[in-house]
């Protein structure tokens, strides 16, 4: 019989898990769906990953390619939906080229194709019969999209764009999937004709014949190597694409934004040119949707081991105190469990914000654009580098063990730490959230109305002078408190560093000076954001005994963590005193002792797979010694008791010694 070490823990929950499952998947229906398609997964010998780091990057990569062919098969056959397939694929867990395909690809033929266009792509692309990726970053330029240097030069002669790579750092450089698989790709190129420049406009591109799939003519293409871990993203063909004239009919740039006519006119359409960025808006809210699978599976580790692990304070030969209840370990690790869920609560109102904007889109209202773009970018920033950070916490949390394969942190972190770079780097996000928040502040004096995420702002007089009314450490429980303690902070900050701009004559120029304080203030916005959006949550009704009251608590926990970590900001703001700040600390530390016997629940509700989580450490039935016992000796150095090489190499030093011993 399988014995559940940590079934102490868990019958010590105040909660119902079954409804918390519910909560983090979404809806009933989501949970269902995830859960079926999560064991279908685990259950499939042909989705093992337990092997992935052993191998080299030929046969890691094909293996990925097995993987995903084989994943393709089974949705098929399957008949599975779109929303079963994105699971399903979720659940494989292995970056793939099928990622941008589906994630990148398509959302930016349907974003920017016309009708027509998509009509002829999309259902190319839905097959499969055509695989691509998205190739806008080049060697010399990512961040800055205007710097970008290739070109495409209309021909009215023939009717045809020539793409072209004029720099060697013009060259594409990252795009994932282009490296060995794609056969087309939507390619960022500065549009001219006439002998004038228009910009960057998504071209799609053949890359490679679909028969041999060799490089088209005047197409250099090929991967650019091995990147950060073992196994972890190299699975991705991250490509270099170098194009020599390459003519491509002038109908295969997508031209929903601007169309180029037969003359070579180009002619603006009444959409912003803004939505050339707009695939970049699409994947970085999935971004944030995805930083709680990430967050959440690093806790979920983090939070069984610690609660099996056992360090110190034994009295008479008794057990040894759990780590976990440890107050620098709940220190640690609370905020990270409360901030997973924030970040479930976000991502969810972030869908609700694209869904919002699309539906705009389509009737031709852009009037929320700039705030879905600063929300966008502002919250995969945030969410992003919590993550990244937190994996790592996480990896420290588990001590020695942590640092091993088999607990599954390593990979983890090599795989999500680049979500802290592509999509835009997360500095230069958090500057176009600045950017937003100055332009935001100056026509505060104009009349127009500060709305949606900016609407606190509406209230700057009051929030300038307000005072906050915390007396006792349970003050700081009520959102009303903590929600203008955040907003006095963002809006103070917000207005002394728009007083601080308007001390230069070139904006320009102070913007570039002030920049390292205008990413604070974006950080105290965003953080805004999540705090509000978790509270606004809490409003809600959430059936299942003691479920409210949990999130009730990581919801005062991911906030007064916030606050205490950035106590610099409310002090020097005068957004609350000394005496306050110590009290929102007695409170946090109250709070993670009610956290502690809920722990182990807490993560068991993100429902997650053994295979999925893939770690010893953070095994469902806490079994974690004698399997990392027994995992040691699958290493392929203990296949022998004398490894290779041993004879040529270390013997020779040993007898050396011997002799020098002797002499
Ligand atoms: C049936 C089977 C189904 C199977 C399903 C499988 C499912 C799998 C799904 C997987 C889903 C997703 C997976 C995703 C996988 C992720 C892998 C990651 C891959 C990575 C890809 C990349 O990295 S792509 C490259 C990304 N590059 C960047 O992000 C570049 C960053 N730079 C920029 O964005 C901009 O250039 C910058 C914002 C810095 C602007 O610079 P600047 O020059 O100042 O700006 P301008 O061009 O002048 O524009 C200024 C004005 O425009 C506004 N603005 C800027 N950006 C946007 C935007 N995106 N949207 C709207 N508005 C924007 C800006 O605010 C300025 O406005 P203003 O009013 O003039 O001030
Ligand atoms: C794993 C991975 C997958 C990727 N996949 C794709 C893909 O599929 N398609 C694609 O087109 N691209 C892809 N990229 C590229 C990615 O989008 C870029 O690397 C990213 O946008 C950052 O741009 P950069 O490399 O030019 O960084 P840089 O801009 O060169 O950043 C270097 C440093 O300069 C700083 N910096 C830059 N500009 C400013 C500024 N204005 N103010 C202050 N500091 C600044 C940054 O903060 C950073 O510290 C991928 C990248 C990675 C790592």
């Amino acid at each position: 019989m399988e014995v559940d070490h940590l079934a102490d823990e868990r019958s010590k929950a105040q909660f119902d898990v079954e409804e918390m499952k519910i909560v983090w998947a979404g809806s009933r229906h989501a949970f269902q769906v995830s859960d079926r398609i999560a064991r279908l997964v685990a259950s499939d010998p042909a989705f093992q990953k337990d092997h992935r780091a052993r191998l080299g990057r030929k046969e890691l990569f094909k293996n990925t390619l097995r993987k995903a062919a084989y994943a393709w098969k089974r949705i098929n056959e399957l008949r599975l939906t779109e929303e079963e397939a994105s699971r399903l694929r979720f659940f494989v867990d292995e970056p793939a080229f099928t990622d941008l395909h589906w994630g990148m690809f398509v959302p930016a033929i349907k974003g920017q194709g016309t009708e027509e266009q998509q009509q002829k792509w999309l259902p190319l692309a839905h097959k499969m019969q055509i695989i691509g990726c998205y190739a806008q970053t080049e060697l010399g330029h990512g961040s800055n999209v205007q710097g970008l240097e290739t070109t495409a030069t209309f021909d009215p002669q023939t009717d045809e764009f020539i793409i072209h790579s004029p720099t060697l750092t013009s060259s594409k450089w990252w795009p994932g999937g282009l490296g060995k698989v794609a056969t087309h790709g939507v390619i960022y190129a500065r549009l001219l004709t006439n002998g004038q420049e228009h910009g960057v406009h998504g071209f799609i591109v053949q890359i490679r014949s679909l028969d041999d799939h060799l490089p088209l003519p005047g197409i250099t293409v090929g991967d650019i190597g091995i990147k950060f871990g073992s196994g972890a993203y190299n699975t991705m063909d991250n490509g270099v694409l170098r194009f020599d004239q390459v003519r491509i009919p002038r109908n295969q740039m997508l031209m929903r934004v601007s169309q180029v006519t037969r003359e070579g006119k180009v002619v603006q359409s009444d959409v912003p040119r803004q939505l050339v960025y707009g695939t970049m808006v699409f994947v970085r809210k999935t971004i944030v949707g995805d930083a709680s699978n990430a967050l959440s599976r690093a806790v979920c580790i983090a939070t069984r081991y610690s609660a099996v692990r056992r360090q110190f304070g034994s009295q008479k030969g008794g057990l040894e105190t759990q780590v976990i209840d440890y107050k620098t370990q709940q220190n640690r690790l609370f905020p990270l469990l409360a901030s997973a869920y924030a970040f479930r609560v976000v991502g969810e109102w972030m869908e609700w914000l694209y869904t919002d904007v699309t539906q705009r889109l389509k009737a031709n209202d852009f009037s929320t654009l700039p705030e879905v773009h600063a929300c966008t970018a502002g919250l995969k920033s945030l969410t992003t580098s919590a993550t990244a950070d937190g994996i790592e916490e996480c990896r420290k949390l588990c001590g020695g063990h942590g640092y091993l394969h088999s607990s599954g942190l390593p990979e983890l972190f090599a795989v999500y730490v680049p979500a802290c770079t592509y999509e835009g780097d997360n500095i230069v996000l958090l500057l176009q959230v600045a950017r937003f928040l100055m332009k935001t502040v100056s026509q505060l004096g104009s009349g127009k109305k500060a709305v949606g995420t900016t609407a606190y702002m509406g209230r700057v007089e009051q929030l300038m002078q307000c005072r906050c009314d915390v007396q006792n450490a349970e003050d700081w429980l009520k959102p009303s408190i903590v929600m203008e303690a955040f907003e006095a902070r963002a809006t103070r900050m917000s207005v002394a560093c728009a007083r601080n701009l308007s001390k230069f004559g070139n904006q320009e120029e102070g913007f570039l000076e002030l920049s390292a304080d205008l990413v604070e203030v974006a950080v105290a916005h965003c953080q805004l954001i999540v705090v509000s959006k978790f509270i606004e949550k809490l409003q809600q009704d959430i059936p299942g005994k003691g479920v409210k009251n949990q999130l009730e608590n990581l919801c005062s926990v991911y906030a007064l963590n916030i606050l205490h970590k950035h106590l610099g900001d409310f002090l020097s703001t005068g957004c609350i005193t000394p005496m306050q700040a110590s009290l929102a600390n007695d409170q946090l530390r109250s709070l993670y002792s009610q956290v502690r016997p809920n722990a182990v629940a807490l993560v068991d509700a993100f429902n997650y797979t053994d295979h999925f989580l893939s770690s010893i450490l953070g095994r469902y039935d806490g079994n974690v010694y004698p399997k990392l016992y027994e995992d040691a000796w699958k290493d392929p150095l203990n296949d022998s008791i004398v490894p290779d090489g041993f004879h040529e190499y270390v013997q020779p030093i040993l007898k050396q010694q011997l002799r020098n011993a002797k002499l």
